[in-house]
């Protein structure tokens, strides 16, 4: 089960993540209570091991801004949000980032449609903490996907149980408030994820 923790913006968060075992940690660069610049985003990246996948969260930003911040950042991915087109994950290809294309359960829910990497499957209002109906759409994705939106450490399992995802993405769930995250819940989501998936 691959564990991805979205939006961390301080050191002694990141380094949790890593340690509880997240495979993936995401920076927010676009418009969020867990913003940060692409500056701060990489003096987080340094303290990431390389096992650990490094994400640049984006929604509606052109490409040429997406590729600038996330090569500042020292990135190794970017997540696009939103109704990206093809065109856009065309034009960041052959940068040697791995794509990730984040929709709503009424998108084009095949991995790789768009050529990315990964696809997340998330609910309509990303970031929002809002749980949705993660059942309906067991089945339905083809290829490596993440199933996000309202999992918290309680009821991730269920949700896994629900969607059969190849990995979770949390945010708002490892938070004690928008954009602050809590050590504790970050190492509770990654030890239940991982329980559910034995
Ligand atoms: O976190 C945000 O505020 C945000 C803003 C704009 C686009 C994406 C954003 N977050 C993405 C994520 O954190 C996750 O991929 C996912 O949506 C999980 O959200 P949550 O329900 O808060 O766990």
């Amino acid at each position: 089960m691959h564990v991805k923790i979205c939006g961390l913006s301080e050191p002694g968060h990141v380094e949790t993540a890593v340690e509880a075992g997240a495979d993936a940690i995401g920076f927010v660069l676009t418009r969020s209570p867990r913003r940060v610049t692409p500056e701060r985003a990489a003096e987080l990246a340094a303290l990431v091991p390389d096992h650990v996948l490094t994400v640049g969260v984006f929604r509606g930003e052109d490409p040429a801004e997406v590729r600038a911040a996330t090569l500042a950042a020292g990135l190794r991915a970017v997540q696009l949000h939103g109704h990206h087109p093809h065109a856009d994950f065309t034009a960041l290809k052959g940068l040697g980032l791995t794509l990730v294309r984040a929709v709503d359960a009424e998108a084009d829910l095949r991995c790789g449609a768009y050529d990315e990497d990964l696809l997340i499957v998330d609910a309509p209002r990303p970031g929002s903490g809002e749980p949705w109906d993660w059942a309906a759409v067991r089945g339905r994705p083809s290829g490596r996907w993440l199933l996000a939106g309202g999992l918290d450490p309680a009821n991730v399992a269920t949700a896994i149980e629900a969607a059969r995802p190849w990995g979770v993405d949390v945010s708002s769930g490892v938070e004690v408030a928008p954009g602050v995250k809590d050590s504790g819940l970050i190492r509770a989501f990654v030890a239940a994820a991982r329980g559910a998936a034995r």
